[in-house]
């Protein structure tokens, strides 16, 4: 049984808002997979709906399998257990998650106290370990959060996020406010982190670089669909789908002084998620779109050892067609959510 096993899932926003639409993932153990795509394509909104963390009126379909316990299936008690100890997020910009007229150690407690039923003895001891484990002295537990510079602060985050010992760490943008050199340093320690304790971990980022240096997978996202995905150096190095070739070749590459001043961009804005365009999202900024590809909206398809992409000059589809899949009633979420 994986990790994680995300099938035929689908939000929209108030307002016919497609923001995921049938997205299939899976995440063993033990193992990283990044999430790209331009801005607005779904990353975000996919986390969240992986915790239920989306806000009121937001339809979701599909099924989230935890370790074989679909998320979305589950009563509010289940789900604010499963948010800490199952599967918890590491947000970009620890300054506004972290609340700043608490100390730091007492934030980290606080989910140690409520779910892990510790005492309060119990829980400053697993602190100062959790503080240890991310590279920050155990008296640090002691400070507040503007006492701490951006780096420490995303550390901080990070042992939040472990504090209930989950299996399975999602980080959106985890280092994105910060500099090159701890950026690195930040993305070290949760490779580390992730191969010591044997968590899965989903890493969300709009720079695919990043993710190619720091993932074993991609999948990459347009318009609320995963349009390739597979081995992580392969996707990077050599994308199947004409987006993911795109956003590929936006970044230089190391070894390539010339890449470094000719980034080639890729023309066009993503579309409105609240009118997509008919047949293949992506043919209207499509460099080699068929003329029958306003009409066909391609399916993942096999494109080599275990990689997929959704594009017709792939080859045939190797799914089943989503039409054919039963749909389940959606849910609809009712409240938003609260740790
Ligand atoms: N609460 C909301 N209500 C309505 N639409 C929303 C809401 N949140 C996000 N959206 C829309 O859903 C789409 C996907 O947004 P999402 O934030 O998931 O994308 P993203 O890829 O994470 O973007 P970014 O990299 O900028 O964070 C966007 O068009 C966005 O405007």
């Amino acid at each position: 049984m994986s990790l994680l096993d995300v099938r035929n899932l689908t939000v929209t926003y108030a307002g016919g808002v497609a923001a995921v639409r049938g997205v299939d993932l899976r995440l063993e153990a033990g193992h990283k997979l990044g999430l790209a795509g331009e801005s607005g394509c779904g990353k975000s909104t996919l986390a969240l709906a992986l915790l239920r963390l989306l806000p009121a009126g937001a339809r979701i379909t599909g099924e989230v399998l935890l370790d074989g316990e679909d998320v979305l299936a589950m009563k509010w008690g289940r789900v604010r257990a499963v948010r800490w100890a199952g599967a918890s997020v590491v947000f970009q910009g620890a300054m506004h998650s972290l609340n700043a007229v608490h100390r730091i150690g007492d934030q980290i407690a606080e989910p140690i106290l409520l779910h892990k039923k510790a005492t309060a003895a119990g829980a400053k001891r697993k602190t100062g370990e959790l503080l240890e484990q991310v590279g920050l002295p155990a008296a640090r537990a002691d400070a507040y959060p503007h006492e701490l510079s951006g780096g420490q602060r995303q550390r901080v985050m990070i042992a939040m996020a472990l504090a209930c010992d989950p299996r399975l760490i999602i980080a959106d943008e985890p280092t994105t406010a910060l500099d090159v050199m701890i950026q690195a340093q930040i993305l070290r320690l949760i490779e580390q982190l992730v191969a010591d304790q044997d968590l899965g971990l989903i890493m969300i980022s709009h720079d695919l670089a990043v993710l190619a240096d720091t993932c074993d997978r991609l999948a990459v996202m347009y318009a609320g669909r995963v349009v390739e995905e597979g081995p992580a150096a392969q996707v990077y190095e050599d994308a199947r789908h004409p987006y993911a070739r795109a956003l590929s070749a936006a970044f230089p590459r190391i070894g390539d002084p010339a890449s470094r001043f000719a980034p080639q961009g890729l023309a066009g804005d993503p579309p409105d998620p609240a009118a997509l365009p008919s047949g293949c999202t992506f043919h209207p900024r499509c460099p080699v779109a068929l003329e029958s590809c306003p009409e066909e909206d391609p399916l993942l398809r096999t494109a080599g050892p275990e990689r997929r992409a959704a594009c017709v000059l792939v080859g045939p589809p190797a799914d089943v067609p989503r039409g054919a899949r039963e749909e389940p009633e959606p849910l609809e979420e009712a409240r938003p959510g609260t740790p």
